[in-house]
């Protein structure tokens, strides 16, 4: 298994930039899921690593090799890196076991060997004893898992997954997301995962890429990156974080500072070294507004509640920003109802960093 070195990546496409400066040092062995909304360049990284399309500028390495920069790349399969499609692309006339060993068939590898390493790729996968069974026998896992074991034959240095669970639905999706966590604990797998299911990424990854117009956003741990989002745009894609005006009125003090939002001041965690100023957002999720029990806090209206089982979705007009809307949930006892006036307050919340850097 191998590191992956993406250094200062870009990719045009005439004078459109699909992947734009993209750094990414992934460990051996780790679990990276690169993650965004759609047209973000997630297909377009996974091509360049794999060798389907050249970088404009910067540098991929991989173990140590530079398999491509302005210079000149690597074909595909000189690097040894395997992909796990959407569409499994299986071939339906052959059998699993010939689905999984051809590319050793191909290499003219030893029968007795070939079909040992079919045998152990099998069992990587818990597939053991279906060899003999046609894909169109199978279920969707199932299949996906066959993918996998054929590109765990060859071997390979890194794995890219490019949106391996898109076509499953909800409860095949659960139990592949497990089936990957276990396999990823059991090979040590260098693995590259990409998605744009934000539970997906943050259930299988130890870090997260996500990626805005080509760029990386940020590239954090899943806690991190919903704890404390980069950017805007990270805040509001990961688990509808939610955004409020806010003036930092002291600077940084063991994490933490105070800001004025609508007119209440209040205590939120934020980067070291951040100063006082106009103009900054902080992030906050429904857990972190409570109807305020005390004169601290913010007035508004409740313009719309929406009960919808175990909690309402909240509309609330802030009396200091009429132009704002808070939406939000509460959960059960739901008190907020439609046209009320009331008080929130918020309980915590994460100061969006001055600059928005990526890390
Ligand atoms: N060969 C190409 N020529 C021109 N533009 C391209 C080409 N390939 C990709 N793009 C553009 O680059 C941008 C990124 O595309 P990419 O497929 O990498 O996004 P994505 O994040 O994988 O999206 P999705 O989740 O919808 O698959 C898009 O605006 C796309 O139109």
């Amino acid at each position: 298994m191998a590191r992956l070195i993406l250094d200062h990546v870009t990719k045009s496409f005439a004078d459109f930039d699909a992947v734009k400066d993209v750094s990414i040092d992934v460990a051996d062995g780790e679990f990276l899921a690169v993650l965004g909304p759609s047209g973000c360049g997630k297909t377009t990284l996974l091509r360049l690593i794999a060798g389907f399309e050249k970088v404009t500028s910067g540098e991929i390495r991989i173990g140590g090799d530079v398999v491509s920069n302005s210079g000149g790349s690597i074909a595909p399969e000189k690097r040894r890196v395997g992909i796990v499609f959407q569409n499994y692309a299986l071939w339906p006339h052959m059998s699993v076991a010939e689905n999984i060993g051809y590319s050793l068939k191909v290499a003219k590898l030893d029968k007795a060997v070939a079909r040992q390493k079919v045998e152990d790729a099998l069992a990587l996968v818990n597939l053991q004893g279906l060899g003999e069974r046609r894909p169109a026998n199978l279920s969707g896992g199932q299949r996906q898992r066959v993918a996998l074991a054929r590109c765990l034959v060859a071997a390979p240095s890194l794995v890219l997954f490019d949106e391996p669970l898109a076509n499953l639905d909800v409860h095949l999706r659960a139990s592949m997301e497990d089936e990957f966590a276990a396999f990823h604990k059991r090979t040590d797998t260098t693995i590259v995962y990409i998605t744009h299911d934000q539970t997906e990424a943050m259930a299988l990854a130890d870090r997260i890429a996500v990626m805005d117009r080509g760029r990386l956003a940020q590239l954090a741990r899943p806690r991190d990156l919903y704890h404390e989002p980069a950017n805007e745009m990270v805040a509001s894609f990961i688990s509808q974080g939610i955004l409020l005006p806010a003036d930092v009125l002291t600077g940084e003090e063991s994490g933490h500072c105070k800001v004025r939002v609508l007119g209440s001041e209040l205590v939120v965690r934020c980067r070291p070294g951040e100063r006082p100023r106009a103009g900054a957002r902080i992030c906050c999720r429904s857990a972190d507004i409570e109807i305020s029990a005390d004169a601290s806090g913010f007035d508004g209206l409740v313009k719309r509640a929406v009960y919808q089982g175990g909690a309402a979705r909240i509309e609330f007009t802030p009396q200091a920003d009429p132009d704002l809307t808070l939406h939000f949930e509460q959960p059960d006892p739901v008190v907020l109802e439609n046209g009320a006036q009331a008080r929130l307050h918020i309980k915590s919340g994460w100061l969006i960093p001055a600059a928005g850097a990526a890390s």
